[in-house]
Parts: C-alpha cells; sequence; structure tokens
C-alpha cells in the first residue's frame, strides 16, 4: 500500500459523479453512478469486460454525453466548464498515436506543438523531466518504433504529464504488458502518486490495484457494487487458517467453531472446511486475524490443539469476487462473472497476468 497517502490526502473531492447514467439504445451500460474519488488518492476503478469502465472514463472527459446524471471535476460540472476541467487532466485512454521515426522526445515535442504548448527551449526542462518521470531519460533519443510495449506506455503517460496535471487517468495501463513492463507502470504511478497527483486507474489486475491503490470502485453491469478503502475492504476479508493433526479432528473443530460462532463469537462471520494443497482438511474461519488467540484458546477449551493456525490477508480478489457475485437485476449487459483476473483471456488485448 502506497506510503505517501496520508500526507497528500485532504479529502478535497476532485472528482464526483451523480446518478451518471449512459445507455446506448436499450443497454444501459453505466448506471445511476454515485463516485468520489478524493485529492491525493490512487482510485482503482474495477470491472469485468464490459462493465463500463471506458464508459464512465469517457463521460469523465466530456467525450460522450451522459444520458441522465452529472459529473463533477475540481468542483466544477463537466457540462458546463469542460475546457477548464481538462487543463488539470492527463488522461489517456486509448493508446496514443507517435511517430514511428521520430525519438521520444521529438514525439513528445510534436504533442506539446499540436495541443498548443508553449515550444522552444523553455519546455525542454519539462521533456525531460517527464521523461525522467517515466524512466525514458537516457531512451529520449531512441526512435519510437524501436521503443518496448512498455516504454511506450510510459511515454504515453509522459505525454499526458505535459502540462503537469493534477489528476492522472488512465484506462487499463498495463494491457499486454510483461511482468517487468507491470512492475514499471506501478513504480511509476507510486512515483505519481508520491509527486502529489491524484490517479484514476481502471485496471484488470487485483493484485496491481491491491499494491497501489488506496481506494476502490467495482462496477458490475454497469452498476456500482463496491466503493472503498482498499485497507478497510482487505480487513473485511481476512481469514484464520486452522488446521488440525487429524482428519476427524478436524470435523469435531469445526462443529466446536460453528457452535461457539452461534453462541457467542459474534465475531466469526463464516466456517468452511477445505483441503490445503497438500490435500490436509483445513477450517478457513472468516474473522479479523487479531482473533487467532482466541480461537486457539476456544479450541483448547474443548481439548482440541491445533496443528497449525495461521492469519491470512484479505485480498482485493475475494472482495471483487464477493461484489460481483451479487445478482443485479438493473441492467441488460451481459458480463464475465467470477473470474479472478476479470476475465481478461478473452480479449487479447488485455494483458492480466496471475
Ligand atoms: N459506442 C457504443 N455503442 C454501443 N454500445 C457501447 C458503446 N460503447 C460501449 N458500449 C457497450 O457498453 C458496455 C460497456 O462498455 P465499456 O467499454 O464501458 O466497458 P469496460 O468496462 O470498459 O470494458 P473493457 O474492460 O472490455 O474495456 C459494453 O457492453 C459495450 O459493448
Amino acid at each position: 500500500m502506497r506510503e505517501t497517502h496520508t500526507t497528500l490526502y485532504d479529502g478535497t473531492p476532485v472528482i464526483s459523479t451523480q446518478r451518471l447514467t449512459k445507455a446506448f439504445g436499450n443497454l444501459v451500460a453505466v448506471n445511476d453512478l454515485n463516485l468520489q474519488v478524493m485529492r491525493g488518492d490512487v482510485f482503482g476503478f474495477l470491472g469485468p469486460n464490459g462493465s463500463g469502465k471506458t464508459t464512465t472514463i469517457r463521460m469523465l472527459l466530456g467525450l460522450i454525453h451522459p444520458t441522465a446524471g452529472r459529473a463533477v471535476l475540481f468542483g466544477m460540472d463537466n457540462a458546463y466548464q469542460l475546457p477548464a476541467i481538462l487543463q488539470r487532466i492527463g488522461a489517456i485512454v486509448e493508446t496514443p498515436t507517435f511517430y514511428p521515426y521520430l525519438s521520444g522526445i521529438d514525439n513528445l515535442r510534436v504533442i506539446a506543438a499540436n495541443s498548443g504548448m508553449k515550444l522552444g527551449s523553455v519546455n525542454k526542462p519539462r521533456y525531460e523531466e517527464v521523461l525522467d518521470i517515466v524512466e525514458l531519460k537516457q531512451y529520449q533519443r531512441l526512435a519510437y518504433r524501436n521503443y518496448s510495449l512498455g516504454m511506450k506506455q510510459r511515454l504515453g503517460i509522459a505525454a499526458a504529464l505535459l502540462a503537469d496535471p493534477e489528476l492522472v487517468m488512465l484506462d487499463e495501463p498495463t494491457n499486454g504488458l510483461d511482468p517487468a513492463g507491470v512492475i514499471e507502470i506501478r513504480k511509476l504511478i507510486q512515483r505519481l502518486a508520491a509527486l502529489g497527483k491524484t490517479i484514476f486507474l481502471s485496471s484488470h489486475i487485483l493484485p496491481e490495484v491491491q499494491q497501489v491503490c488506496n481506494r476502490v470502485a467495482i462496477l458490475r453491469k454497469g452498476n456500482l457494487v463496491k466503493q472503498g478503502d482498499v485497507k478497510e475492504l482487505l480487513r473485511e476479508k481476512e481469514q484464520i487458517e486452522v488446521r488440525m493433526r487429524l482428519a476427524e479432528e478436524a470435523q469435531t473443530a469445526l462443529e466446536v467453531l460453528r457452535r461457539v460462532k452461534e453462541q457467542e463469537a459474534s465475531w466469526i462471520s463464516h466456517i468452511a472446511l477445505e483441503q490445503n494443497a497438500l490435500r490436509q482438511p483445513i477450517i478457513l474461519i472468516d474473522a479479523p486475524s487479531t482473533r487467532s488467540a482466541d480461537i486457539n484458546m476456544l479450541l483448547a477449551r474443548h481439548d482440541l490443539f491445533a496443528a497449525e493456525l495461521h492469519p491470512r490477508e484479505g485480498s482485493l480478489e475475494a472482495v471483487y469476487l464477493q461484489a460481483t457475485s451479487v445478482p443485479n437485476q438493473f441492467s441488460e449487459i451481459a458480463s464475465t462473472d467470477n473470474h479472478t483476473m476479470l476475465n481478461a483471456a478473452d480479449d487479447s488485448n488485455k494483458g492480466a497476468i496471475r
């Protein structure tokens, strides 16, 4: 988790949507969406293919008009004050177009010229600054066509940073990247957060999001099914794993724990008997990891002694799976549910890595 968060986070909303909705004909791509992104957030925007992430981002950037509802960025309604809002945003929604035969730095010059930024030596430090941030300074003279996919993606982010935006919006920035490329992007996002940028990141890759984001929203079929602080969401998904020496002991322990759960231990939300990788029976208890000693004591009271007992951290994957398995009657869109990596496999452009 990002450490800079506490120092930069001041609770000022940067993005606030109110009942934001987009329908394409009969298809409700985004339904009644209320999002809150605060200054200093690294905000993860999650959802399976077709759940409405890109449509939301396009509405936020004023690329398409909502069917209903509104989006307020930096306190301004984007239906009325879009130019003032866009000046403060750096975004990559689709892969930016670069000239293959021009170097990285020359491509940035072209983009700056095309978007009306100041040219000439006065901007040179800024080009180098952004290339430095994305760790491409040493490759700035290399022709774009010789860049790796990860370098191309980072040059795109450098271009989005030229005007020193407060909010950086990245739509699936790790698509198609190899593990090293994914790590580079993660480090880059952490650097941008440390520079005080607010980051809005849509992604399929849950472990990545878990590592860099402090807050997340999960979309399913155009509906917001979860929004919250990552640490809190993970805490809700903590478990305690207990292994007994013998299978019969595991069964007895399970019965004891279930009884205790009903009678006195309301801090246990669920208990299941499963098998570990060695096919040994284990008891998985959904409870705060700080309760491990209590579990030990409860078992000991019944002359049951665990061979192993250890807390398991919560994962965003567990949060996601639970959130997206909730049946939802509002929208008609077919989506792929219960896929750990938000089902990137059916789309060759998605670079989900397990
Ligand atoms: N211009 C459009 N016309 C009609 N339907 C559209 C249009 N744009 C998006 N959709 C539909 O809206 C739904 C949401 O699409 P969207 O691209 O926002 O999802 P997403 O979560 O970004 O998915 P992915 O991860 O695959 O990019 C999909 O069913 C998509 O087919």
